[in-house]
């Protein structure tokens, strides 16, 4: 039953039998799965932080640029506040006090003597002056309201406010400075230039201001930037702190630049707003700086970055827990949402799991989707694809298998080092027969102790280069070798194994060794014959020739090793002279009559008989090639065929030679045109020569007339002894005239011609001719020799010695 058929889970997917162990590749899937989940989990935090992150940047960014723009506008307002009160203030009291210097006509000498009754006059300017002094055109306080002890002549000749309304003539607003008759406060002096009915200076009018009074920057204690910022009042000129919460820092030197760079920018002529450090490693601060129009001095107003970015601050703490708590909430729902959605993953490795253990054998189906059905789909077909070739390959294994066992050959398993790592039954029954089991075993150590190091040097550098190995070998054994075995390996599925086949060769090597005495026997054999005898191989390559062979033709030994045959023994046909190769030459066809042509042009007649040995059962063949000197043979043979055509006496042709030239011409359709004669001639009382003379004279008489004859005609003519005394002519190309001719002159030859006997005596001859003209209807070569022989007939019982020729 499949886990299928057994019942679904709660949500309907299939469950399974979870085994009692969990192979290493599904363990990996799970722990892989949880990595992937935390992977997810943490890519998820780490989007959402991102995306908080920038969010929350653009937001710190823009909140910040519009915080630092209201910043701006307020510190721009609260000091512009400051210093159009302050111009104000200075401007109504500079007014005032010119106004006051220009309602008393005064004179530089007279001062001194009204400064009282003016100063009088004057005091109404208390109110929004400290003190009014009258100063002569020397610089010596002449009156003062309200009066103070001790201050009228003093002299100020040497005020720098003096100095400057004295050459500009102009009202002038001091340096602050520390007044000792006025307890040492911080002043400022404003004054207005008394000047004479003729515009010259006559004297000055001073107004002092404390500069902590409240009507001026005694309210500036109140003034707050912000929570914590201040207000700063600084004059250009002496570059001193006029005004600064810090008391200890008024009528001080303004801050240095590595104190306060936008302070000494300000001094310069720079107004705005701009943030700092104060000093190295100060507290950072908003400065907004703006100078006055009416005195040399500039305010400033400092806002610490702490408070100004304070809201910023807040924000940020507000962003940071917010998205803190969105985070964990977010990785808490992307915990939960992706178990849920990966759920569908473990129950396919589930699935996959069983179906690899073999529990389940039906389809995969995990859910959760196409695509995740599409995976499982997949891996279906390949573990169907794999127990299919898991079934083949176990067909495969167990054939291979006993097809190895049942092999005849030896199959063996080496190592590098010649260890015998397996063998098959055939190589255990090969390697075994001193009854130690193979296995483990050394090759070499069972080799014979001869062949061993031979063996092992081979082994070596066949090793060495990774290289196949074949060699043969007799195994030890007592007390003699008892087999031969060849050994051929490979290099098999690693670098330290080989598998090698063993092959008993004993027989072979046994057939070997008696057929390399065979054929020893057979060379001595070679060797020792008469006749020319080549051995060639299948190529037609010379391998052997015996003594014999190598003086036919002419050749040495050394020469001739893997020649081609027809190099070394050219043979041409007897009648045409046609080169003929050992190819042409028929085998096993019985001899053949050839000749054979040396290197240096001579040509003997020979006799060569080819015969094939070999070649059966796939082995290659030899050809034996035997040369016998045929030209005995031919000589006789050419006798024979000359005698059977022949006159041995006279060497004249006999009647058959003549048949078979008449035959010839007879069977000759062209040559039947012509004129041809057939003559019969028969020698006169011939007889009485033999008689009178001997049988041995009557046979030197006939050749001397075979010669008178031949001397008498053509050499293409035809002459021939048919027998005894009788002759026949066939004189081709002949007309019977022509022919009389010839036949007469003979006559003449034959009569005027003495044969001296033994005893002396002259013999003469003479001869009764008869001829004919050979005839288009003659068939046979007797016709025409019929009708000559009857007209040599008739020349003879005519009386001998003439001519008859035949008319027919
Ligand atoms: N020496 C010699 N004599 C031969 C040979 N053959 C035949 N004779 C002789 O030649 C003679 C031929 O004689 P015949 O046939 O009678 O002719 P003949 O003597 O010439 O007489 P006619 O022909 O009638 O003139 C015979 O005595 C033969 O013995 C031969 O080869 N040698």
């Amino acid at each position: 039953m499949t886990p299928q058929q057994q019942g679904g889970g709660q949500d309907g997917s299939p469950s399974f039998t979870r085994g009692s162990r969990v192979s290493k590749p599904f363990a990996r899937a799970g722990a892989a799965r949880g990595q992937l989940k935390t992977r997810i989990t943490l890519l998820l935090l780490l989007a959402g932080l991102a995306l908080l992150a920038v969010q929350g940047g653009l937001f710190y960014r823009e909140a910040t640029a519009e915080l630092r723009a209201q910043l701006n506008d307020y510190l721009t307002t609260q000091v512009g506040a400051v210093v159009t009160d302050l111009d104000d203030r200075l401007a109504q009291r500079s007014q005032l006090l010119e106004a006051a210097a220009k309602s008393v006509g005064v004179d530089a000498d007279t001062l001194p003597a009204e400064a009282p009754r003016l100063a009088a006059r004057f005091a109404h300017l208390n109110a929004l002056f400290d003190s009014v002094v009258i100063v002569d055109a020397d610089g010596r306080i002449v009156g003062d309201a309200p009066p103070l002890p001790g201050r009228v002549g003093l002299n100020v000749q040497f005020r720098e406010y003096f100095q400057r309304s004295l050459r500009t003539l102009k009202p002038v607003l001091s340096e602050p400075f520390r007044a000792r008759t006025s307890g040492n406060r911080s002043l400022v002096a404003l004054t207005a230039p008394l000047l004479d009915e003729e515009g010259r200076f006559a004297g000055m009018l001073v107004g002092t201001i404390d500069l902590f009074s409240p009507e001026f920057f005694g309210d500036f204690l109140h003034f707050k930037v912000g929570h914590s910022g201040y207000l700063t009042v600084s004059s250009v000129r002496s570059r001193t702190t006029l005004f600064h919460p810090d008391a200890s820092r008024i009528m001080q030197p303004v801050a240095q630049p590595d104190e306060n760079p936008l302070m000494q920018r300000a001094l310069a002529g720079w107004q705005g707003v701009a943030e700092s450090r104060h000093g190295r490693g100060g507290a950072r601060a908003l400065y907004a700086y703006r100078p006055l129009s009416s005195a040399n001095w500039v305010v400033g107003a400092v806002l610490p970055a702490d408070e100004a970015y304070a809201p910023i601050a807040r924000l940020t703490r507000v962003l940071l827990v917010s998205g803190g708590l969105v985070g964990a909430v977010l990785i808490a729902l992307a915990w939960l949402v992706l178990r849920r959605l990966l759920r569908p993953l473990d129950t396919l490795r589930e699935q996959v799991e069983a179906l690899h253990e073999g529990r389940y054998t039906g389809p995969l189906s995990p859910g959760g989707g196409t695509e995740l059905q599409a995976v499982a789909d997949a891996v279906s077909g390949v573990f169907a694809e794999r127990q299919a070739a898991e079934a083949a390959l176990a067909d495969r294994e167990a054939f291979f298998r006993t097809l190895n066992e049942t092999s005849p050959l030896g199959v063996l398993v080496v190592s590098a080092g010649g260890e015998i790592a397996y063998c098959n039954q055939a190589a255990h029954h090969l390697l075994s027969h001193d009854g130690t089991p193979p296995l483990g075993r050394s090759w070499f150590e069972l080799v014979a102790v001869d062949e061993r190091d031979e063996v092992a040097s081979m082994w070596s550098a066949a090793v060495a280069m990774g290289a196949p190995v074949r060699f043969s070998c007799a195994l030890e054994a007592e007390p003699a070798p008892l087999l031969t075995l060849r050994f051929q390996a490979m290099p098999g599925d690693g670098p330290a194994r080989y598998v090698g086949v063993l092959l008993d060769i004993s027989a072979e090597e046994a057939a070997r060794q008696a057929l390399s005495m065979e054929r020893e026997r057979a060379l001595a054999i070679l060797e020792s014959i008469r006749e020319a005898v080549v051995l060639t191989n299948h190529l037609g390559e010379v391998e052997y020739l015996n003594p014999p062979a190598l003086a036919m033709l002419d050749q040495r030994p050394f020469e001739l090793s893997g020649r081609p045959f027809n190099r070394v023994a050219r043979f041409v046909d007897c009648a045409s002279g046609h080169p003929l190769n050992i190819g042409t030459l028929s085998i096993d066809g019985g001899a053949r009559q050839v000749d054979l042509v040396r290197d240096d042009g001579t040509r003997f007649a020979v006799e060569v008989t080819v015969s094939r040995v070999g070649g059966a059962q796939g082995f290659e063949d030899y050809r034996v090639v035997v040369i016998q000197d045929d030209a005995p043979r031919r000589e006789r043979e050419a006798t024979h065929r000359w005698e059977a055509l022949h006159d041995p006496l006279t060497r004249l042709c006999n009647r058959r030679g003549f048949h078979q030239a008449l035959s010839v011409l007879l069977a000759d359709e062209m040559r039947r045109g012509g004129e041809h004669a057939v003559v019969m001639l028969d020698l006169d009382h011939f007889k009485a020569v033999n008689d009178g003379g001997g049988h041995l004279l009557g046979d030197a008489l006939l050749q001397e007339v075979a010669k008178l004859i031949a001397l008498s005609l053509r050499a293409s003519d035809v002459v021939a002894r048919l027998g005894g005394d009788e002759f026949a002519l066939l004189l081709y190309d002949c007309p019977l005239a022509v022919a009389e001719r010839l036949l007469s002159d003979l006559l003449s030859a034959l009569g005027n011609y003495r044969l001296e006997g033994p005893d002396g005596q002259l013999y003469r001859i003479s001869a009764s001719i008869g001829y004919t003209r050979v005839k288009p209807d003659d068939q046979i070569p007797a016709d025409p020799m019929a009708r000559a022989d009857v007209r040599c007939y008739a020349a003879k019982h005519g009386g001998r010695n003439r001519l008859v020729m035949s008319g027919d």
